[in-house]
């Protein structure tokens, strides 16, 4: 923290406009959680930093969470707020997240005080909550992307007082105000637009054969359990099918457990398996097929990269939005549906028919190309670029 706050401090001897005249910009992004909110927030730096290298950026998170590792692996600073979530089955566990949200409140001042931002934006989770509504409370112009189908909460709350919301799927005008709206699509990171690895080569940095059909599982930027015990239960399965290859991301949570199923299973050489896959462009490029939980920044990917995929809906998110996020391409023949009940019984035979079958493979990946939304980091770069340098500060 001493560090970071040197950081900042070096920030304020930079508010002159830089050599070309421009204004200097400082931008906070804040939000995380999961790799949904991180991914989309590193993806509107990178694009704001293409178009104005100059641009200071500081991302505000939650201490603890997966953001304080991803984003500076991403190359950008990042200061924790002490915010947790409601625990909504223990209520008298709550009066210690009120004092955790104030401590976050009076954080955020401070943060603000230092860095003066001229913009902050918020991509959802805990932190974003106390950073926007202080950065709006103390006149700093704010704008928030929503991933979903359906709002957080906390993007509810601060829609208000937002002056842009970006935002990926139609109708959103049910949760935010429709005049504050600019449909985006969700940003990618750009490493998995630009550049991607040629197929061969990708396999060979999971210890792979070229030449093999792949099969790139993954369960959300956490990891789903219902899509590793449908594998760890498949496993021999696996085994017999050798001309198949498996890339298999478990989640944090239960690598460990997995790990021992495999190794009890005997030698696997078609099998990859990870906690957590760093380097998602050579995943992508080594895959014939993707199995995935449907949420909104996968899929986004999945389109991009024109990913024939194979979508289990997690049931156990607010609205049931991955199941809407899944059927909005099951609708147009652009993905395969299992649900998260029938998986243990039909996922891994759906994946294994449907990857010999390159017309299916081929069809899917071209009905999926049609739902891509390109460009959408650098068209929010672009409006929070523009609030920056509108704003008097
Ligand atoms: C359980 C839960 O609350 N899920 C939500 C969460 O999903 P989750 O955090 O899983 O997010 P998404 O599916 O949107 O995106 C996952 C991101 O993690 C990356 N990745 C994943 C695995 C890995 O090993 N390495 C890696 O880099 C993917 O490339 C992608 O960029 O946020 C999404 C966007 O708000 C929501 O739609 C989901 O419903």
């Amino acid at each position: 923290m001493k560090e970071n706050m040197h950081t900042l401090e070096s920030n304020n001897s930079s508010l002159a406009p830089d050599g070309n005249g421009k204004k200097a910009l400082r931008i906070i992004i804040s939000g995380g959680g999961t790799g949904g909110h991180i991914f989309p927030a590193v993806s509107i730096a990178n694009a704001i930093k293409e178009l104005r290298p100059d641009a200071q950026i500081l991302f505000v998170g939650a201490e603890g969470r997966m953001e304080m590792q991803r984003v500076p692996d991403a190359g950008y600073e990042i200061i924790g707020l002490p915010i947790a979530g409601f625990d909504r089955k223990h209520l008298w566990k709550n009066f210690a997240v009120l004092v955790k949200l104030a401590r976050s409140q009076w954080k955020a001042r401070s943060i603000i005080r230092k860095f003066r931002p001229q913009v902050a934006v918020g991509v959802g989770g805990y932190a974003s909550g106390p950073t926007l509504k202080t950065a709006g409370m103390m006149g700093v112009p704010t704008l928030i992307q929503e991933q979903n189908s359906y709002a957080g909460v906390t993007n509810k709350l601060l829609a208000q007082k937002a002056r842009k919301i970006c935002v990926a799927y139609e109708g959103m005008e049910k949760f935010f105000p429709a005049d504050k709206i600019i449909m985006t699509g969700n940003p990618v990171r750009q490493n998995l637009t630009k550049g991607m690895p040629a197929k061969e080569e990708a396999l060979r940095t999971f210890g792979l054969q070229p030449g093999k059909r792949t099969i790139l599982v993954v369960g959300g930027s956490l990891g789903a359990r219902t899509i590793n015990d449908t594998l760890t239960a498949g496993l021999s399965v696996i085994q017999a099918n050798s001309d198949v290859q498996f890339i298999w991301q478990t989640g944090k949570y239960y690598h460990k457990q997995v790990m021992e199923a495999v190794r009890a299973a005997g030698e696997i050489p078609n099998l990859y398996v990870s906690d957590f896959i760093k380097d998602m462009a050579s995943a992508y490029a080594a895959a014939d097929l993707v199995i995935s939980r449907a949420g909104a920044g996968s899929i986004s990917e999945f389109c991009l990269l024109h990913k024939a995929v194979i979508l289990v809906p997690s049931p156990n998110v607010a609205e049931d939005h991955q199941t809407k996020n899944a059927l909005a391409l099951v609708d147009k023949q652009a993905a395969i549906y299992v649900k998260d009940s029938e998986a243990e019984h039909k996922l891994l035979q759906v994946a294994l028919d449907v990857v010999n079958e390159p017309a299916k493979l081929q069809a899917l990946s071209e009905h999926i190309a049609q739902l891509a939304l390109p460009d959408s980091a650098r068209i929010i770069a672009q409006e929070v670029i523009q609030l920056a340098e509108k704003s008097g500060r």
